[in-house]
Order: C-alpha cells, then structure tokens, then sequence
C-alpha cells in the first residue's frame, strides 16, 4: 500500500500547525514540522555568528548542525548538536532571520532530504512551505492553508507577549514577501493542492474539512 503523505502548505498563522498536529492525531499519524527545522538551522547559525544575511557564509556552513526532529503529534521536539531547542526556535530574534537562512539553496537540498527521509518512514502529515510543490509532489493530500493578514497577525499576536497585531501584521507580511519571492523553493500553492480558507473557520472545523478531503482521496 502506498504511504499516505497529507501535505499541509501555506503561510504563517495560516493554522498549519495546530491543524496538522490535529489531523495526524485524529488518524494516527506521523507529523513533521518542517518550519521547526529551518527554524533550528537558523538557531545554529545565530548562537554560532555566522551572519545570516550572507547567503555564502549560511551556505559554507549548512552541512554543519546535527539535527533530529520527533514525529509525535503529541511530543514534537527538536534538537540541535544534541540540544533541545524547542523553545529557543520560537524567539522574535529566530523568527526575523529565519527567511534569509531558508532561502540559501544548499540549507534547502539538506533539509529536503532530511524531510525526504523521515517521510519515507510511512504515513505522516507534513507542514511547511513547499511540501505539495517540491518535498512530497505525489502526496495524495494536498492542502493549502490561508487566511487574512488581518486574521493571521491577530492568531499570531494573541500566542506572544509583547507585541502587537500591527506589529506582528507588518512581520509577516515581510516574511510573506521573502518566502514567496526567494529563487528556491518559494511558498507556492501545488496546482493540485485544495485552498482552505480559515478566516472564518475554528480550528475544529478546519481539521474536520482536512479529514473529509483525506477521506475523499484515500
Ligand atoms: N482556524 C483557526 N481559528 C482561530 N485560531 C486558530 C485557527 N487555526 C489556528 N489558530 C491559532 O492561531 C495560532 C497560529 O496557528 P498555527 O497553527 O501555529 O499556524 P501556522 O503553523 O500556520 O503558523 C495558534 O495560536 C492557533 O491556536
Ligand atoms: N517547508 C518550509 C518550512 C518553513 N520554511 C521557512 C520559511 C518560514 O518563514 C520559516 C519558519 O516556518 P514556520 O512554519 O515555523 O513559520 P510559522 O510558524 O508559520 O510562523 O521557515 C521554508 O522555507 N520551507
């Protein structure tokens, strides 16, 4: 039987996450957090003073960090060189440098392959940016997560301390730009994939939507 890939794409506070982590525990699947490995590169290179806007000085060191990625829906976690990072990946300074470094081409080729790997372990559910177009492009289910920038920053805004829905609307409209016009891989939709608007939808509603689009086309 062939693997059942849900490949979960869109920008941030789309609701990726929580609905992945929603879907794969509804089904009994895997989950892989791709934005939490480029996330734990960009980590890496921050706590090591590489400096990231130089894409050749990211790329001469990409093969570098030794990293692993847990696949439990329940108990996601991610080290670095044997460190557990989890919460570090999540700081305001990570999430500013993060475009830069997941748009250097030899951070990409290692990470694909990594994601490549772990997919091929069996069924899963995976988030990120270019699941449906370049990690997984014969995933069975294909989803592309939106909502309004409006809705997205409030989501964001209302999960961290202080910030503001401006300011955190202006943010990811920023790495909207860099994440859709980088030359590698850019957040695209799959020409195969379903467009899910969230705006209006509660988190239960859009796992629910997920889990009837895996039951059409499983
Ligand atoms: N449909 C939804 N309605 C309201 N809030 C949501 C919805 N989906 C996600 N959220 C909330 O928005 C925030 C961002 O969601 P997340 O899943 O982390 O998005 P992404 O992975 O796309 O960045 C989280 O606090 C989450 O609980
Ligand atoms: N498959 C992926 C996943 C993430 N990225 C990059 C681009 C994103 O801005 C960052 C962080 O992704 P992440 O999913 O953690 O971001 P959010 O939690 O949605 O804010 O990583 C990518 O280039 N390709």
């Amino acid at each position: 039987m062939t693997a059942l890939v849900v490949a979960m794409d869109g920008p941030s506070g789309s609701g990726k996450s929580s609905a992945s982590r929603g879907v794969a525990r509804a089904l009994g699947l895997r989950y892989l957090d791709t934005g939490a490995m480029y996330r734990a590169i960009t980590w890496w290179m921050l706590e090591h003073g590489v400096e990231v806007g130089d894409p050749a000085a990211v790329a001469a060191r990409a093969g570098e960090p030794a990293l692993t990625i847990a696949t439990d829906p329940d108990a996601p976690g991610v080290t670095v060189d044997g460190r557990e990072v989890s919460a570090e990946i999540r700081t305001h300074e990570v999430t500013s440098a993060v475009s830069a470094v997941s748009a250097v081409p030899e951070v990409r080729a290692r990470l694909v392959a990594e994601q490549r790997a772990l997919i091929d372990g069996g069924d899963i559910v995976v988030e990120g940016r270019d699941i449906g177009s370049v990690v997984a492009p014969g995933a069975p289910v294909k989803v592309y997560l939106t909502a309004s920038p409006e809705a997205r920053a409030r989501r964001r805004s209302a999960e961290l301390t202080g910030t503001t829905v401006e300011a955190q609307r202006l943010a990811m409209a920023r790495r909207d730009t860099l994440d859709s016009t980088r030359k590698a891989d850019p957040l695209v939709m799959a020409a195969d994939a379903v467009e899910l608007d969230t705006t209006e939808l509660n988190l239960d509603e859009v796992i629910s939507e997920v889990l009837r689009l895996v039951k059409e086309r499983t």
